[in-house]
């Protein structure tokens, strides 16, 4: 029997609880492609999800909650238990690190049977929460949960599933592992010394020298790139490339020559073969940007690439193996993007192993101090003539939400250092990220003139369905007249950005 164990993703956790941490599994197993999970016993430490630590308490949905020290961190790993009580492989225990498993005949499958009744991608076992969803993705012989035939349920605990001539049971097994939070006020580039950033210090420490997915959310400007980078320098891919890329520069085909390269010929204006991003990272990290951007027609194919760790460059049959760390960054909920189907669930799973939000300025003013003399000191050489800031404009700066996080203090403290004034006034009341050191716009020298053409453009479409919304109390059809679109297109626009709770009555489905 094989279990092969994969990059797989954990589901999004409430934030109270913990950021989620399938990754511990991976962190005490070192899984890679190929390595069994095999365990006939539990390990220490681990627990059944029944059985709960003394300071925690579950909720009638099954939510795990607990109230960890400030100075602590909760981090929960989820794993599925699996026993074969019957059919060819009968009497094997497989410790599955979740949250999501392939059971099936063929040799790609994270749980490999040899049962000849079962197809090759017979079932997907998925941890979201605290249960198990089984779904049939259309196997021959169909599956049964607790002797029910089923496409898509939840198993209940110690549930028996059926499988061709296999029988399987089921269980969640929870390890739950208290971290102190991180005593420093940095992680690669990151600086900050609120609790909210060293919690998250503390997980990318954890999380760095493993070679795990990872899905980093944020508002614009929080530094999900240097979180990134940081992640790449700290791990043992430090030497390789750090690609960047951004999924919403360029055309569906664009995009897909880019990632995944093209031969020569491949289409008109393919002049020469071309090296993807993917290829370009062997060895190193694939930082994708803007992943909610992917078209969809792209997501199954870097599903695939990220399922077998090949890449077909466009117009080519020839596969060749690449070995890449990906980390995706987005600005909007992915996680609210499956739910309104604008994202594949699969590969959002595949993606989130493990999920981390970079915390808002607004919601750790203590950093701006560090901040601001920090950027002082990056920007004062590029200035002729910067004077020192004094302590009482550098407080000055510590009384704004700064909706354009660290970027938008950045170019604050530019002109500061400029002009030799303090802080701007009234920068709350400006459009998202619209204040910049260049007739009020994010002018980054450091990104080429398209790309930062399309990134404006994304954020002023952005700001202008909000305050649309916003002044139309919610109401689409309004708000898209006073746009001068189309319903239909203000709907996309509302999907794009993740304005659904802007919506009148936003419980409805969109
Ligand atoms: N915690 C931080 N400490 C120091 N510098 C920071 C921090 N956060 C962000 N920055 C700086 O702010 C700017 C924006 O950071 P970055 O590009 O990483 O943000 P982002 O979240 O990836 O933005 P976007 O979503 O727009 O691509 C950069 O100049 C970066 O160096």
């Amino acid at each position: 029997m094989t279990c092969r164990v994969r990059t797989t993703s954990g589901p999004p956790y409430p934030r109270n609880i913990v950021p989620s941490a399938c990754w511990l599994a991976r962190l005490y197993l070192r899984p890679r492609p190929g390595q069994h999970g095999i365990a006939p016993s539990r390990s220490a430490g681990e627990q059944p999800a029944d059985r709960l630590a003394p300071s925690m308490s579950r909720s009638d949905d099954g939510t795990i909650t607990a109230q960890p020290p400030a100075d602590r961190l909760m981090l929960r790993s989820n794993k599925i238990r699996v026993e074969i009580v019957h059919g060819p492989d009968a009497g094997s225990v497989i410790e599955l690190p979740g949250p999501e498993a392939r059971v099936g005949s063929d040799a790609g499958c994270d749980l490999q049977l040899k049962d000849r009744k079962v197809s090759r991608q017979h079932l997907v076992l998925r941890i979201e929460r605290d249960r198990i969803r089984v779904i049939d993705p259309g196997s021959r012989n169909g599956t049964t949960v607790d002797g029910v035939q089923v496409r898509d349920a939840y198993a209940r605990p110690d549930s028996s599933i059926t499988i061709g001539s296999s029988a399987l049971r089921l269980r969640m097994l929870s390890t739950i592992v208290e971290l102190p939070i991180s005593t420093r006020d940095r992680f690669g580039g990151l600086l900050g010394r609120s609790v909210a950033m060293r919690r998250l210090f503390a997980v990318l420490e954890r999380v760095a020298p493993t070679d795990t997915t990872l899905l980093i959310e944020g508002e614009s400007g929080t530094g999900k790139e240097l979180a990134a980078r940081g992640v790449h320098e700290a791990s043992t891919r430090a030497d390789g490339p750090f690609v960047v890329f951004d999924c919403s520069t360029a055309s569906s085909t664009l995009l897909e020559s880019e990632l995944f390269g093209h031969k020569k010929g491949a289409f008109t204006g393919a002049l020469d073969d071309r090296v993807g991003m993917f290829e370009e990272a062997d060895g190193g990290t694939l930082f994708l940007d803007e992943l909610g951007e992917l078209p969809p027609d792209l997501q199954p194919k870097l599903l695939r690439v990220l399922e077998s760790g090949e890449v077909r460059r466009v117009g080519s049959n020839k596969p060749r193996r690449v070995d890449v760390r990906v980390i995706a960054a987005t600005n909007r909920s992915l996680a609210r993007a499956v739910d309104l189907g604008a994202f594949r669930e699969d590969l959002y799973y595949r993606l989130a192993v493990v999920p981390i939000r970079l915390p808002p300025l607004r919601e750790r003013l203590e950093d701006i101090p560090l901040l601001v003399r920090h950027l002082e000191q990056q920007l004062a050489s590029r200035i002729p003539g910067a004077a020192p800031l004094s302590e009482h404009v550098v407080s000055l700066f510590g009384e704004q939400s700064w909706h354009g996080n660290v970027r938008e203090l950045r170019n604050a403290v530019a002109r500061a250092l400029a002009l030799g004034a303090p802080a701007p006034a009234g920068s709350e009341a400006q459009p998202p990220s619209g204040s910049g050191d260049s007739g009020g716009l994010d002018v980054r020298l450091d990104e080429p003139l398209l790309a930062g053409r399309s990134r404006v453009a994304r954020e002023y479409e952005k700001a202008y369905m909000e305050l649309a919304l916003k002044q139309t109390g919610g109401n689409v059809s309004q708000a898209a007249e006073l746009a001068g679109i189309g319903r239909k297109f203000a709907y996309t626009l509302i999907q794009r950005f993740g304005l659904r709770e802007s919506v009148e009555g936003s419980s409805e489905p969109i």
